[in-house]
C-alpha cells in the first residue's frame, strides 16, 4: 500500500530542478555537513555514518549499514533508523543544489524488514522546486543498487538562510560550529550567495 498526501505533490506551475553549477562531480564523496549529526557525523558513536555522493542531475546515492544499535525488533533495523536514513539522503541533495533547506514533511513506506548487518543502497532526487520548497523523493534497497526496495520516502524541504540555526540552536553548540572554520566552510558550501 502507497499513497502520499496532497501537499508532496507540486502545484502545476512548480520547475524542475536545477544542478547547481559548482556542485560535486556525480560520484564524489559529500562528506557531512556537521561532525554531530546522527545520520552523517563520524563524532556520533551510534550514529548511522552515512556516505553519500553525489549523483547526476539533482541526485545522490549513499550507503548505511545497519548495527545491532540500531534494532528495533530482534535483528532487525527500527523504522525511526530506517527514516533517518532516508531524511538525512534527501538532505545531502542540498550539496547539489547549494541551498539549505530543512525537512518539512517526510512521508515514509516501510516494504520490506531490513536486518541488522544489512547494506542499505539508497537514493533520492528532487522532482519539483516551488519558491522556497522543495520536493523530493528517496529509495532504499537491500542487495545492490538494483535491489528490491524497502523502504521509499516522499518529502518537502523548506529552504531556510543559515540564521535558521544560529538563532534557534543551542548557543554552545552554535559558539562551538561558529568558530570551527571547517563549519562554517561547510555551512556557505549550501549556500548560493554566501
Ligand atoms: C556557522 C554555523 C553553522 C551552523 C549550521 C551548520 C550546518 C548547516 C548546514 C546544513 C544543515 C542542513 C540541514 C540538515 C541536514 C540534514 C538533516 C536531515 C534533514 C533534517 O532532519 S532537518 C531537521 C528537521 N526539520 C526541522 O527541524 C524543521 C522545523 N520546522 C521549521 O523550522 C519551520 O516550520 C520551517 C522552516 C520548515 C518553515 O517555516 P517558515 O516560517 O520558514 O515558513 P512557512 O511556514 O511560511 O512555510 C513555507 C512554505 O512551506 C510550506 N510548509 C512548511 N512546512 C510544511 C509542512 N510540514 N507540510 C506542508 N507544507 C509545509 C508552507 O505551507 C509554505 O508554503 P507556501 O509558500 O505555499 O505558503
Amino acid at each position: 500500500m502507497s499513497g502520499t498526501s496532497s501537499v508532496l505533490n507540486p502545484p502545476a506551475d512548480a520547475v524542475a530542478p536545477v544542478r547547481h553549477p559548482d556542485a560535486p562531480a556525480p560520484g564524489e564523496l559529500l562528506g557531512t555537513h556537521y561532525e554531530h549529526c546522527f545520520g552523517c557525523g563520524g563524532g556520533q558513536e551510534h550514529g548511522l555514518h552515512l556516505a553519500a555522493r553525489a549523483g547526476e542531475g539533482v541526485s545522490v546515492t549513499a550507503e548505511f549499514t545497519v548495527r545491532a544499535a540500531h534494532q528495533g525488533a530482534p535483528g532487525l533495523a527500527h523504522g525511526g533508523i530506517l527514516a533517518t536514513a532516508l531524511d538525512e539522503t534527501l538532505g545531502s541533495l542540498h550539496w547539489v543544489l547549494r541551498t539549505i533547506a530543512v525537512t518539512g514533511r517526510l512521508e515514509t513506506d516501510f516494504l520490506l524488514p531490513v536486518p541488522v548487518d544489512t547494506v542499505l543502497y539508497l537514493e533520492a532526487e528532487v522532482t519539483a522546486v516551488h519558491g522556497r520548497k522543495i520536493y523530493c523523493t528517496a529509495t532504499g534497497r537491500l542487495g545492490g543498487p538494483d535491489g528490491d526496495v524497502a523502504v521509499r520516502a516522499d518529502a518537502l524541504f523548506i529552504e531556510v538562510k543559515v540564521d535558521h540555526f544560529i538563532d534557534n540552536g543551542r548557543p554552545e553548540e552554535i559558539r562551538a560550529a561558529m568558530e570551527d572554520p571547517d563549519q562554517v566552510r561547510r555551512a556557505r558550501a549550501f549556500e548560493v550567495n554566501p
